[in-house]
Parts: structure tokens; sequence; C-alpha cells
């Protein structure tokens, strides 16, 4: 049976943390993961979890300054950048998550991808009980982001060498750059740590556009993924409004 995670950075993101989780928990989800948690006291924040019996999957290292989107391929911010490891790897900790996305940021060369391994190989080494991710992003949304496709992130982790340092393949960012997601997926799932679902082009609900989700759903079952996927749209309007493409058992995707 499919499993969806509520992105709490999009569903739900004008509650509190606590309430989001427990909004997601009223509307049938599986799990929630998060962008940013570090505003909400974890004690809060875990107690819901606790509530609830929802997993947090997954959380992200601050993006640094206004304007920033990451600060771990970033050549000279280096102890910036390790001070944002730390303080999500604390937070993951605490709230008893299980995974760190450490957000690499606008740059590019070789200079940035050193910066970004070492920084990687800093947050593999100092959370061995975590899964580090890494995330490619589409170059509309984040134009200049230093990770943008699946095959350079595989790469990146063959080089970094840790068992614990996976890819999050979210599907709307990587449509968009490289479609073929059925082939990708295949090659990749092995160090695939997590997956994210949207429609394409417009981040919306996943039963609508250029992605047929069905399609890709079938195909994760057949190819024994069966970890929650992470509903990570943007609602037009209130969340509760947008769960049409959640049916009761299986929350099977609708079309
Ligand atoms: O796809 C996204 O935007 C998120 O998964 C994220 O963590 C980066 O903002
Ligand atoms: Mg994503």
């Amino acid at each position: 049976m499919t499993r969806f995670s509520a992105n709490l950075g999009f569903l739900w993101a004008d509650l509190p943390l606590p309430d989001a989780i427990r909004a997601a928990h009223a509307a049938g989800f599986d799990a929630v993961e998060c962008h940013w948690p570090y505003d909400h006291d974890p004690a809060a924040v875990r107690a819901a979890l606790d509530e609830t019996g929802l997993p947090m999957l997954g959380l992200n290292t601050l993006r640094g300054q206004p304007g920033e989107n990451g600060l771990a391929a970033l050549p000279d911010r280096r102890s910036e950048a390790r001070v944002e490891i730390d303080r999500a790897i604390r937070y993951a900790r605490a709230i008893g998550c299980g995974s760190v996305h450490v957000m690499a940021g606008f740059a590019q060369g070789r200079e940035a991808e050193a910066a970004f391994l070492a920084n990687l190989d800093y947050a593999c080494t100092t959370a061995p009980d975590l899964t580090i991710l890494i995330e490619p992003l589409n170059h509309y949304d984040a134009p200049g982001y230093f990770l943008q496709g699946s095959d350079q992130a595989a790469e990146l982790i063959r080089r970094a060498g840790h068992g614990n340092l996976r890819m999050m393949f979210d599907c709307y960012h990587l449509q968009i750059m490289e479609g073929d997601l059925t082939r990708r997926l295949e090659r990749h799932l092995p160090i695939i740590g997590h997956i994210q679902i949207a429609s394409v082009p417009d981040r919306g609900t996943p039963d609508h556009g250029e992605l047929d989700y069905r399609h890709i759903i079938s195909h994760l079952k057949a190819l024994g993924w069966s970890r929650p996927l992470g509903a990570e749209y943007r609602p037009v309007g209130p969340t509760d409004a947008t769960l049409d493409w959640l049916v009761d058992e299986g929350l099977a995707i609708r079309y």
C-alpha cells in the first residue's frame, strides 16, 4: 500500500509545526517532513509526533542569508555551513527525525564541488546515525544551484563514499531538468533516500500535469520501494481543500 508523507514546508504551512503535524495525521498521512523547523520548540514538535505516531522523515539545513539557498557548496563559507549542519543534526536528533538534507547553495565549479564534498563528509561522519540527503533542484526555481541533476548527485555520493549519504529524488525537479524518470529511478534506486512528488510544471497536487504518478507509483512498487512518498506541492488555498488526490484506504492517487 502506498504511503505518503506531508511536506509541512508547503502543506499546512500557515499552522505552527505541531498543529501542522496533527492536521497531517487527521488527513490520513503516514508521515511528515519539513523544511526549516528551527523556530519551533523541538519538545513541542516531538510531543506532536509522539501524540500522532507520525514519523518526521526529514528537515533541511538553514539556507544562510536572504537570497541564499544553502551554504555547503560555498567555498568561503565552510565554518557557517558546519554550524548549520550541526544545528540540523541536533534538531533532528531532538525530534527523532531520520534525515538531514544538506543544502548546497548557489555556486558552480571545482572549488564548489570540493567544498560540498568536504561538508558532506563532515555531515556523514558527524551523524552516522542519520541519513544525509542531497537534492537536485530545477534551474527555474533555483537558478545557479550547485546540484541540478540526478547523475551529478549519484557521482557525488559515489565519490563521498559514505553509506549514509543518499539522494533526495524530487520527481518535480527532475522531470523539469531531465525527464526519463522511470529509468532514472531504476538506476539510482539503491542510493535514493527519499522521493518527493508534485505536478509538473505547476508544483500542484500530484493528480495532473505532465507526470502520471499512477505509473511512477506502480513502478516504484514493482521495484520494491515501500517508504512514504513526500507530497511536496504548493496548495492553492487551504491545504484541507486540496486533498482529493488522497482517497481512503491505500491513499491511491486519483485521476
Ligand atoms: O524541493 C524542494 O524545494 C525541497 O525539497 C527543499 O528541501 C529545498 O527547498
Ligand atoms: Mg523537494
